[in-house]
């Protein structure tokens, strides 16, 4: 007679991915007091969001972003052959999302930044350092998929505007907000005892203090991007939300950003990015099982 397993049959690489990425989503949504966006105090700028839908739409990417990483692991190399895999992927894991939200766009930007870090995290899992992992995923952004649609996005409106660089430049540069900002910030703040929660709002806002957030310039034109940046600025140089004069810059910022509808929703898939990286790192699941 056989005994009884009761052992948990292990996590594919694809499965640990996309728990990954689904807590990246998930903590970024609850991380709070963020600056005009959803979080657990309330809807930021936005009248079509809320927590609940954040979750439940987060939630409703997990297969997306594991299918992701299975294209990834059965093609293994960056081509055109994955890039249009992944294409189509993430186009069928925004149709899971609207059908979730009703419509809602909650996390098109996250799908396509995240999307490519799976990818590009799963194709190598021995290299997993940010800086190998964002390279991998700039060339996948950087081939052309035959099959997107070309809409004339909110992003691609202001991109042609405002000559901004978007969320697909952003890619395709080896997501220099996060390298250079979002994750330096986070560790910087966490060194120095700040608090896990506190390091992660530093790291958003130095993301917010140089990024061309289309989600911004979209809703409040250049003013408010100015006002995002500078005043993202003034939090970290009055010590940072650990700090209680930081603090009081950042419920300034929350006020006059939610006055000028300036959500930087582009900042927060950003910040969701850097947390994925950070974890992809130091996972020891990912690390000890591949
Ligand atoms: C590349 C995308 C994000 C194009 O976005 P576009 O610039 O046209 O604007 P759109 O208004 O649709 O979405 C912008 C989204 O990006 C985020 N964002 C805004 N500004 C920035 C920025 N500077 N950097 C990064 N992200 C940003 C916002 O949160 C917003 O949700 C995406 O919509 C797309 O075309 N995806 C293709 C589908 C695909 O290939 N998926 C597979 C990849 S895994
Ligand atoms: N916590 C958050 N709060 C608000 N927005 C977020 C948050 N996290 C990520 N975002 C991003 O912000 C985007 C929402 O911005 P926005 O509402 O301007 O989108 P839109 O579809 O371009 O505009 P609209 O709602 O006017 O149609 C989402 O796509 C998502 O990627």
């Amino acid at each position: 007679m056989h005994a009884l397993n009761l052992q948990a049959k292990p996590l594919s690489l694809a499965d640990r991915l996309a728990d990954l990425a689904v807590d990246a989503l998930i903590d970024e949504a609850d991380l709070s007091p963020k600056p005009a966006l959803v979080d657990r105090r309330g809807n930021g700028a936005h009248t079509d969001l809320h927590l609940g839908l954040m979750h439940a739409s987060a939630l409703s990417l997990w297969p997306a972003f594991k299918e992701m990483a299975e294209a990834a692991v059965e093609i293994g190399e960056v081509d055109s052959t994955l890039r249009e895999a992944i294409g189509r992927i993430g186009r069928e894991g925004e149709q899971a999302m609207l059908t979730t939200t009703n419509g809602v766009n909650t996390h098109r930007g996250a799908i396509w930044a995240l999307g490519l870090l799976v990818t590009a995290a799963a194709m190598e899992p021995k290299s997993t350092s940010a800086n190998a992992v964002s390279l991998r995923a700039a060339r996948l952004a950087l081939l052309d998929d035959r099959h997107a649609p070309k809409p004339l996005s909110h992003g691609a409106q202001v991109a042609l505007r405002y000559g901004a660089r978007g969320a697909r430049e952003e890619a395709q540069l080896g997501f220099p907000s996060v390298l250079q900002r979002g994750l330096p910030q986070l560790k910087r703040s966490r060194a120095n005892g700040h608090g896990e929660q506190n390091a992660r709002l530093d790291a958003l806002l130095a993301i917010m203090t140089d990024l061309a957030d289309t989600c911004v310039l979209y809703r409040a034109g250049e003013e408010g991007l100015q006002a995002m940046q500078l005043g993202a600025q003034a939090v970290l140089d009055a010590g940072g939300s650990a700090s209680l004069s930081g603090r009081r810059r950042l419920h300034e910022l929350d006020q006059q950003l939610i006055a000028l509808n300036a959500s930087p929703g582009g900042a927060a898939d950003l910040l969701a990015a850097t947390l994925l990286l950070d974890r992809i790192e130091r996972d020891g699941i990912l690390q000890g099982a591949f």
